[in-house]
């Protein structure tokens, strides 16, 4: 199969003696932020004094290129990439013969430790991590999510606390708006500034009266995100809605986890989308729509964005991988196990369909939405389904998951899937080159990829603190046989090399150029325009005579109370 692809994609299999960053970003290389920043004069002594890497034999993929190209690592950074490189003293050699050297996986979403629903997800930022690179991930990004009494500020110190000492590679943060007042839109500015690295924030429109917001909030947020240069996400579910309609299956005697699928129809997650980008086009903000797990979701997206509307689509491995008919098993843990909002999709056809719109760029990258709770904590719902804490796995598996359904189904190529796991995320939150690409002076996130290997996914032999997978059973070909991170190998022959905290914050800047150049322009094109006229003359007196009599006329029937105002 590899050998056919890499004959298909001959033309683009080029050999230049090295490659370099054009337009890597300055402020990465003098960061003067916190211990746990990313200033690479700052790296833990672990890395800083680890032995040059050299990879071998491999052919390197970019979302552009394909190359037969050595990679020389050291210092956490990528030195040099190129034909028949040389051994510097000392160095580890790894051979990658018939083997792909893409660079690590990007996870944009991700719910490490969430306290939520009454429980705390299980996967935390050590056993998360573990498991992300145990699959080819490199770095995730987490949500920080205040609750309504809390502040932006707040929550993001907790997430800090929970995540530093316990990362096993990099991450950075994304930050939910929860409420809406004068404080937040203050503190969002605060945030995107050095010191925060927030570049993205998340708006719910479900889980009404804990996360959700209304849509004056929402777009009053969106509003504030386009003014200091952040993307705005969006968990797009009508959650009014679905609170009716739980009610409605709780009255009817549905408990079980089929009433979660029934009180979310797929209508409510495209009704939802497609608000969120009418709203956002309105503020003129830059929209990423989370866990796309619809048909109807992605045509919303597509609707718009063929109308000139700057909306990302992100659809998870969970739904990508599996559907709906789960809900409907005889075993209640079972069924509750996929439970996770928007639910998957009862259409079985709706996860190949997802596959088909990331290869024809309709929707732009992969995540997970990783949100792990154990069989115990599912059961809190056993006799209302509303309970059920929602969310799945996916981390470890996500990058196996897409090449099986993308490249090993045929539908995209491996440049393509280096794009939907690593570089897309890597532009649009702001720090490509740095990871996402295998260049000189990246960082040395690099995963040796093994096409022809596959595996068989299972609970018993994955890194989450989950005691299922909700993948168990499916084969996949395309394995991650060694993970780097920051020129340390953390992953190989199937063994964990990780150290809890060697991870490291990527504080990620405003204004990404993949997400704001139109929208910075459109601003422009925008303005609100008044007219200039006279001031209004006296009426007319026979218009005037005319207006009197019509307030004192009364309709047959009698006039209409209803109000307008
Ligand atoms: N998706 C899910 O069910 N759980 C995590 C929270 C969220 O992203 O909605
Ligand atoms: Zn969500
Ligand atoms: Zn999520």
């Amino acid at each position: 199969m590899f050998s056919l692809i890499v004959n298909l994609l001959g033309p683009f299999l080029h050999r230049p003696t090295q490659s370099s960053i054009q337009d890597g970003p300055a402020y990465l290389l003098n960061s003067s932020r916190s211990k746990k920043s990313t200033s690479l004069t700052d790296l833990p002594s672990t890395m800083a004094s680890s032995s040059p890497l050299l990879i071998r034999g491999g052919t390197v993929v970019n979302d552009d290129e394909m190359l037969k190209a050595d990679v020389l690592i050291e210092n956490g950074l990528i030195k040099t990439v190129g034909p028949n490189l040389d051994a510097p003293s000392g160095a580890q050699i790894v051979d990658a013969t018939g083997k792909l050297v893409i660079p690590g996986g990007i996870d944009p979403h991700t719910h490490m430790q969430l306290p939520f629903m009454g429980e705390v997800a299980v996967d935390d930022f050590e056993k998360g991590t573990q498991a992300a690179v145990a699959g080819g991930t490199t770095m995730i990004i987490d949500f920080v999510i205040p609750t309504k009494d809390s502040t932006p500020i707040k929550a993001y110190k907790q997430w800090r606390e929970w995540a530093d000492p316990k990362v096993c590679c990099d991450y950075a943060l994304s930050m939910a708006i929860t409420t809406w007042n004068e404080n937040v839109a203050k503190e969002m500015e605060i945030v995107t500034g050095d010191d925060y690295g927030i570049n993205s924030f998340k708006f719910f429109l479900a889980y009404k009266g804990v996360f959700m917001v209304r849509d004056e909030e929402f777009y009053q947020g969106m509003i504030q995100c386009a003014k200091v240069g952040a993307l705005a996400r969006v968990h797009a579910e009508n959650g009014s809605v679905i609170e009716e309609k739980a009610k409605e299956l709780l009255a009817k005697g549905i408990t079980g986890p089929e009433g979660h699928t029934q009180s979310r129809p797929e209508e409510l997650e495209a009704e939802a989308t497609n608000r969120a980008c009418v709203l956002a086009s309105q503020a003129n903000c830059p929209l990423y729509v989370v866990h796309v797990m619809s048909k109807g979701a992605a045509r919303a997206i597509a609707h718009h964005r063929q109308k000139g509307a700057v909306i990302f689509g992100e659809p998870i491995a969970a739904g990508l991988a599996t559907d709906g008919s789960h809900y409907y098993n005889k075993d209640w843990l079972h069924a509750a196990r996929y439970v996770l909002s928007p639910p998957l999709s009862r259409d079985s056809t709706t996860p190949n369909a997802l596959m088909d719109l990331l290869a024809a760029g309709e929707l732009h990258l992969t995540a997970t939405d990783n949100c792990t709770f154990n069989c115990r904590q599912k059961l809190a719902g056993k006799d209302d389904f509303t309970k059920i804490p929602n969310g799945v796995n996916g981390v470890e598996d996500r990058m196996s998951v897409v090449w099986e359904k993308g490249v090993h189904s045929g539908k995209i190529d491996p440049m393509r899937f280096v794009a939907i796991t690593s570089s897309v995320a890597a532009k649009i939150f702001h720090c490509y080159p740095r990871k996402g690409r295998i260049a000189v002076g990246s960082d040395a996130d690099v995963v040796v990829w093994n096409p022809e290997a596959s595996r068989i996914i299972s609970k018993d032999t994955h890194h989450h603190a989950v005691d299922f997978n909700i993948f168990e059973g499916m084969e996949v070909h395309g394995v991650a046989d060694v993970t780097i991170s920051r020129g340390k190998i953390v992953w190989e022959n199937g063994q964990l090399k990780t150290v809890s905290g060697s991870g490291r914050f990527i504080p990620l800047k405003p204004w990404s150029p993949t997400v704001f150049s139109t929208i910075a322009q459109r601003a422009k094109m925008i303005q609100p325009r008044g007219v200039q006229r006279e001031a209004p003359q006296d009426l007319p007196e026979e218009v005037e005579k005319l207006s009197v009599q019509n307030k004192s006329r009364t309709t047959p029937g009698g006039n209409s109370k209803i109000s307008f105002s």
